[in-house]
């Protein structure tokens, strides 16, 4: 059995080197002879695998990518040939969901609103759009789901029209990218969409670039219009659209789901897929190999709720140092690819713990607090 792994799938050697001969590639490097005599390829978003890559893939019999997106795998071209794929659908979605929480705690501190005033939209409530609205509901902030395939399926959750959509405060978008079928998503948010956001509104991407029309976004805040959108995702990666950077409330280089947990999850799930269909038996786990973190957050039992919270997610990941490095960065070279490639370890908030200084049983809000935080995912120090 040979295999052939992104090296950009963390604790990859650890759970493949036992499945037969394993080599890695590097993206953007790997050549269509590499795949001759391989039976299993293992990418991450960045590797398009279509006829062209496996025109000499004649072995070829399982693709997995370690991601949730599956946009650059051709699917159809997979099923024709039998070759048996998977996509780990869910291996970031509490890294987004962070991303997306950080955003708005952030924008919320930088324009003096209180997030709980406001309500927020999730177009696509799959597994990333899930977790958004499980720690809305857990922080007590309004929310609504948008999903027709899902609603249409029969998914039991309320769900709401466009119309209300457009009427939130904040937009997150968390869709596949879609081309065709009764539900496409590519330019969902093109000119007239976008023109109909109101200046209060914020428009959050972290699904993919295409979901938004870039160019249409860019002529409005050409003619001056005030938006506020932050996008992580971007049409043409690399390649991107670096005119939008200036007026953009958040910008970052799809990094979203790039928590360790989040990737590393993604190498997990492919293993354990592969092993299912190999039929080998699975023995390892992605906690034999996370990193213990023995940070612990100090929060002011004295800080009013909004600002527990922030610091408590900023600590885990602070969007604004993202965004400062990414205009940095991006205004000297084309440096998009580079900073995904080494982008600094980010944890989840359940690698941390949260110590409440003062008495903490003494108050209620600080009672309610201890509960936010574990709900949160936080462990919860003595
Ligand atoms: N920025 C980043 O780093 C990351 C981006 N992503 C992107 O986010 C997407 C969503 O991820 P998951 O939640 O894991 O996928 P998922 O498949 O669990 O959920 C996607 C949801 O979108 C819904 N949907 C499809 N077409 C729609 C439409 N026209 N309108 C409204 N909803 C629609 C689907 O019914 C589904 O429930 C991925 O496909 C990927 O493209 C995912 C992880 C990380
Ligand atoms: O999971 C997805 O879908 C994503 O967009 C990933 O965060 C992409 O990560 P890379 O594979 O591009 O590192």
């Amino acid at each position: 059995m040979k295999i052939i792994y992104d090296n950009a799938m963390p604790y990859a050697d650890e759970f493949f080197s036992d499945l037969g001969v394993a080599e890695s590639f590097t993206a953007g490097e790997l050549r269509t002879d590499q795949l001759r005599d391989v039976d299993a390829l293992f990418v991450r978003s960045t590797t398009k695998v279509d006829g062209q890559l496996l025109s000499e893939a004649t072995r070829l019999r399982f693709v997995a990518t370690a991601t949730a997106g599956f946009n650059h795998l051709d699917t159809s071209l997979l099923k024709e040939r039998g070759i048996k794929w998977y996509a780990a659908g869910g291996c970031n979605a509490v890294a987004v969901a962070e991303y997306v929480l950080n955003a708005i705690y952030h924008l919320a501190k930088q324009d003096g609103f209180i997030p709980q005033d406001k309500t927020v939209a999730i177009v696509g409530a799959g597994n990333v759009g899930s977790a958004v609205a499980e720690r809305l509901r857990i922080l007590g902030i309004s929310c609504a789901l948008y999903d027709p395939p899902l609603e249409k399926s029969g998914d039991p959750r309320a769900f709401v029209s466009f119309d209300s959509v457009m009427q939130a405060d904040v937009i997150c978008l968390h869709t596949p990218l879609v081309d065709e079928g009764e539900f496409p998503t590519r330019d969902m948010f093109e000119l007239s969409r976008l023109s109909q956001l109101r200046k209060s509104q914020y428009l959050i991407n972290a699904c993919r670039g295409e979901v938004v029309n870039n160019q249409d976004l860019l002529s409005l805040f050409e003619q001056g219009r005030a938006l506020n959108i932050v996008l992580d995702v971007w049409e043409h990666e690399p390649l991107i659209e670096k005119r939008l950077i200036p007026y953009l409330r958040l910008a970052t280089a799809h990094i979203a789901g790039h928590s360790i947990e989040g990737k590393a999850r993604g190498t997990s799930m492919v293993y354990d897929a592969f092993c299912a269909f190999s039929g080998t038996p699975i023995t390892k786990q992605l906690s034999d190999y996370l990193p213990i973190d023995d940070r612990v957050i100090a929060l002011d039992s004295k800080e009013d709720s909004f600002h527990q919270v922030f610091h408590m997610l900023k600590h885990m990941y602070d969007i604004e140092k993202d965004d400062g490095n990414f205009r940095s960065r991006m205004a000297k070279s084309e440096a998009f690819a580079e900073i995904r490639q080494n982008y600094p370890q980010r944890r989840e908030c359940s690698a941390a713990k949260v110590h409440f200084n003062g008495a903490q049983s003494e108050t209620n809000n600080n009672k309610t607090m201890v509960s936010t935080a574990a709900a949160l995912g936080f462990l919860i120090a003595n």
